[in-house]
């Protein structure tokens, strides 16, 4: 009985996914070189490995060459989907349209902490944009260079690296995630986070509260609040770690305040983190534009959400794309060493006049882009230029299909290869950019990232020649084959643990 009921209900769920995709095929007019994934029409495909009739969950990685057309998909919930690696469409769905926006059910995960500027749509989000474009300004790089200097020696001493002549891991990605946690923590709210022994609330070292926190979203989201109560121990520590992060920012928030009664919004000039800057501008707004607690508090962990992953990617990404390219990181060293010497802590006009090491990080997030889908959604049909080797194509795309732009495709295209190569980014202007997104959601948080990765790259190759470590008998091209593999790590996508040897250059 319990067979037969089971395999009615899996039935009727496959054909209930099927009627949506057939019906969601008929939705959209005409689509040049559309093709249609079948799989995963139903749970199962989900959860088998990607192949040529599967796209599985790493499909965006696995199909990365095959970048000319669109393809369509439905998963086991949600809407049908088509995805797109064309910049061209991609421009006309990041263009502020009434009918495009992030569907709020859709983007529950954003909106943990309260609304902010990436959850928001239309005259909500520009407010939002408005308050929190502020805070990215002037004296934050500054802060920033200061920061990961300090942290990086911190690195080296709390490690026992300093004194070493080489240094062996297995993964450096544990390392480059307390990296930018770190960075993001002392320039994102002011906090300090001591490379070793963070202070302990309530039991709790703090910077494992705030890894917990930024690591757990999914589960957060997903865990109804009642199974908090249950004796999982995971499940607590994940709440315990929330309690203690919402306390303290609700703290930070009526301290901050209260500091801007008594001194006014000159504090912003003094401490330059991006919390400090943010409530301070929030002060300056009139009552319809300004925003609530609430809201400063989801923008702020916003910061800490965007930037964490994405960073710590680029960081690890950059490190292993330099370790198999030696060549280029002798080209860097005395590019490095020509600009700042042998200082401990640069400065930001420094950091900025290392074009070179700017481009290596460019290159690895353009190889391997962690921000690897953008969606949006339609409120009402639309109508969308879709070019193909005939010219352009009006399509008409009806409410009820999601379309999301496929950034790996994007990436991948038959200008920009596997081939890893900085110098063609020399000189490129911002507005080139595209891993950061672009049009009226571009990344906020761009020259933060770059300036944190410069700086970093740069103290670590003047101090140390990266190699990667092979199994017996391996190639560097068979290292590349095993650990450069993306797919999903928490909420965005990254590579696999990259084993590396940091071997000591001698000082000149
Ligand atoms: C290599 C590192 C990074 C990459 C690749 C990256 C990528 C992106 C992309 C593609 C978007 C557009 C999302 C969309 O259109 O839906 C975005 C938006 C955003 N990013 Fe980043 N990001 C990085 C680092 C950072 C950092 C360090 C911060 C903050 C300190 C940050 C803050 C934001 C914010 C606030 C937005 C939302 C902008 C809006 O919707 O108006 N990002 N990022």
């Amino acid at each position: 009985m319990f067979v037969f009921v089971v395999s009615a209900l899996s039935i009727l769920f496959v054909s209930s996914r099927v009627l949506a995709y057939l019906s969601a095929l008929k939705r959209v007019s005409y689509i040049p070189g559309l093709r249609c994934a079948l799989a995963p029409l139903a749970f199962p495909g989900a959860l088998f490995p990607t192949a040529s009739w599967n796209p599985g969950l790493t499909w965006p990685w696995a199909w990365r060459k095959d970048v000319s057309d669109y393809l369509m998909r439905t998963l086991a919930v949600g809407l049908p989907c088509i995805y797109t690696s064309s910049v061209e469409v991609a421009t006309q769905m990041f263009s502020p349209r009434p009918e495009i926006w992030k569907d709020p059910h859709a983007h529950e995960i954003l909106r943990l902490w309260g609304e902010n500027v990436l959850s928001t749509n239309h005259d909500m989000h520009r407010r939002h944009r408005r308050v929190t474009a502020s805070a990215f300004n002037g004296s934050i790089y500054g802060l920033v260079v200061e920061e990961t200097a300090a942290l990086y020696y911190e690195m080296m001493d709390g490690e026992d690296w300093a004194a070493a002549s080489s240094v062996s891991v297995t993964g450096i990605n544990r390392y480059m995630s307390k990296f930018a946690l770190g960075i993001i923590s002392r320039c994102g709210f002011g906090l300090p986070f001591p490379w070793i022994g963070s202070a302990k609330v309530d039991g709790m070292a703090f910077d494992e509260a705030l890894s917990l926190v930024a690591k757990s979203s999914v589960i957060r989201i997903s865990t109804p609040r009642w199974a908090y109560k249950l004796p999982i121990k995971k499940l607590k520590k994940i709440d315990k770690a929330y309690t203690i992060l919402t306390e303290f920012i609700k703290q930070l928030i009526a301290t901050k305040k209260e500091e801007l009664l008594m001194h006014g919004v000159d504090i912003a000039r003094d401490r330059k983190d991006l919390f400090t800057k943010l409530v301070a501008a929030n002060d300056s707004e009139n009552e319809k534009t300004r925003l609530n607690d609430d809201e400063i508090m989801g923008n702020v962990f916003t910061f800490m959400f965007a930037g964490d992953e994405t960073t710590s990617s680029a960081l690890t990404t950059s490190l292993a794309l330099l370790a198999l390219h030696p060549e280029e990181q002798e080209r860097l060293v005395p590019h490095i060493r020509e600009v700042i010497g042998e200082d401990r802590t640069p400065t930001l006009a420094q950091v900025d006049a290392l074009y070179q090491v700017l481009a290596c990080i460019q290159e690895a997030v353009r190889m391997f882009p962690s921000a690897a889908l953008l969606p949006r959604d339609k409120t009402d049909t639309i109508s969308l230029n879709m070019p193909d080797d005939e010219g352009n194509k009006q399509v008409v795309v009806e409410a009820g299909v999601r379309l999301v732009v496929d950034m790996i495709g994007i990436h991948y295209n038959p200008r920009l290869s596997e081939r890893f190569d900085p110098t063609g980014w020399y000189g490129t202007k911002d507005s080139e950019l595209r891993f950061f997104g672009w049009g009226h959601r571009v990344c906020l948080g761009r020259k933060f990232t770059m300036t944190e990765g410069v700086c970093f790259l740069s103290l670590l190759l003047r101090d140390w020649k990266v190699e990667p470590i092979l199994r017996g008998g391996e190639t560097a091209g068979l290292w590349r084959e095993r650990v450069l593999q993306m797919g999903m790590r928490g909420m965005l996508f990254g590579v696999r643990d990259v084993p590396i040897k940091l071997i000591k250059r001698e000082r000149e």
